[in-house]
């Protein structure tokens, strides 16, 4: 994808179009994200498939962790959506000498990469850069995502590492004043290549969100297979009971909620509600799972079960997390990406590898004070 104006094909996606409904039915199809009403079970997200969701601001912001600006339908000082892309705003023009002069050392994003193994899937992005409105809050991020493999993007809040993660799996266009330009291929395949659906990308990306949001009021069994749903996949009543079982399991759930299974979700610990989510992503059989800081809102017993979670799961799953905790860094990933911005420069990646050699011989100074609590 050519970074280019938006264009003419990108149409304004108002608060109350079918496109910025879809949108966020979208949206609930990646988080598996609780209705504004989910009291009877199953048939709120029949509805939400359909596109007749109201995106209301609290449940935007429970469900996200946003701000009401980010909101699809949300007022939004611009008047150009570019949720159609690919599309850069004029601003990238304007920024194309700062860029140059950045004292990020850009990666090599047509450096050969190795071919993944067996089903796992290889994420990458190439000279992936974000725009909210004219702001430029991420600048050409090239990182390979290795199959099989955990990697973990840490930086102070603000570089852009959770707005990458969200175009890893095309959330990103869902804001209307949002545009990027880039490339992100699973496999060599650009998800945004011409032709590719989101549902497509959604299918092969689950995402899981930094607070727990099951639907609450839905039996634990039917959240699990919420995203089968949303995405437009049917199967039996045997193949669901085995789909439950088997996604629980893997999200090492199973055998604390086995013998209550019509119980609504919401009545789950926090630790066990957020394993219910990985359960529900997994549930559409996933290649890739992104995690936008899936323990902040969890206790140290409960973050610990989430981490033994991932280290089984990336065996099946390439995993991508967003985390603030170093010492969760180093011991679920193997592979690290340390983002920086500034007010005046936008995120961009300092320096990534090996998470051993980034925590324990890390080559940019800014490395080496940010992963020893110098700043951040
Ligand atoms: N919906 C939005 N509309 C406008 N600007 C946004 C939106 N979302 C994020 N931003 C801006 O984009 C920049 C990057 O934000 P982002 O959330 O990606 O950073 P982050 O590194 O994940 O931060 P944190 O660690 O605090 O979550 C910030 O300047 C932020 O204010």
């Amino acid at each position: 994808m050519n970074p280019t104006a938006p264009s003419s094909n990108s149409p304004a996606a108002p608060d109350d179009t079918p496109a910025a409904s879809a949108a966020a039915a979208d949206e609930l199809a990646a988080s598996g994200a609780p209705a504004p009403s989910d009291a009877s079970a199953g048939d709120s997200t029949a509805d939400t498939a359909q596109g007749q969701l109201p995106l209301d601001r609290s449940w935007w912001q429970n469900v996200t962790g946003r701000s009401e600006a980010g909101r699809p339908g949300a007022a939004m000082p611009q008047t150009e959506a570019t949720r159609v892309l690919p599309a850069a705003p004029a601003a990238m023009a304007a920024t194309a000498a700062t860029v140059a002069d950045r004292p990020f050392a850009p990666v090599d994003p047509r450096a050969p990469q190795p071919r993944p193994a067996g089903g796992l899937a290889m994420l990458e992005a190439r000279e992936v850069s974000a725009w909210f409105g004219d702001h430029k809050v991420l600048d050409r991020v090239s990182l390979t995502m290795e199959a099989g493999k955990v990697t973990a993007l840490i930086g102070p809040s603000g570089c852009g590492k959770s707005t990458f993660l969200r175009i890893l799996n095309r959330m990103h266009e869902l804001v209307p004043s949002a545009s990027l330009a880039g490339e992100v291929l699973i496999d060599g395949d650009d998800i945004y290549g011409d032709h590719k659906k989101l549902t497509d990308a959604r299918r092969s990306i689950g995402m899981v969100f930094q607070k727990p949001n099951p639907f609450p009021a839905m039996s634990i069994y039917d959240n699990a297979v919420a995203g089968l749903k949303l995405t437009g996949t049917h199967v039996s009543r045997d193949e669901k009971d085995d789909i439950v079982e088997r996604c629980l399991t893997r999200a090492g759930l199973w055998k604390e909620v086995k013998d209550r299974l019509r119980q609504p979700g919401g009545g789950l610990s926090g630790g066990q509600q957020q394993r219910l989510c990985i359960a529900r992503s997994l549930a559409v059989q996933p290649r890739i799972l992104l995690m936008d800081e899936p323990c902040s809102a969890l206790d140290p017993t409960s973050t610990r079960v989430i981490e033994e979670t991932m280290s089984e799961l990336q065996k099946e799953v390439t995993i991508v997390i967003v985390t603030h905790n170093m010492q969760q860094a180093q011991r679920v990933s193997q592979q690290c990406a340390f983002f920086l911005a500034s007010q005046s420069t936008p995120g961009a990646i300092v320096e990534h590898g090996d998470t051993d050699a980034m925590f324990n011989d890390p080559q940019d100074v800014r490395t080496r004070d940010y992963v020893n609590g110098v700043f951040g």
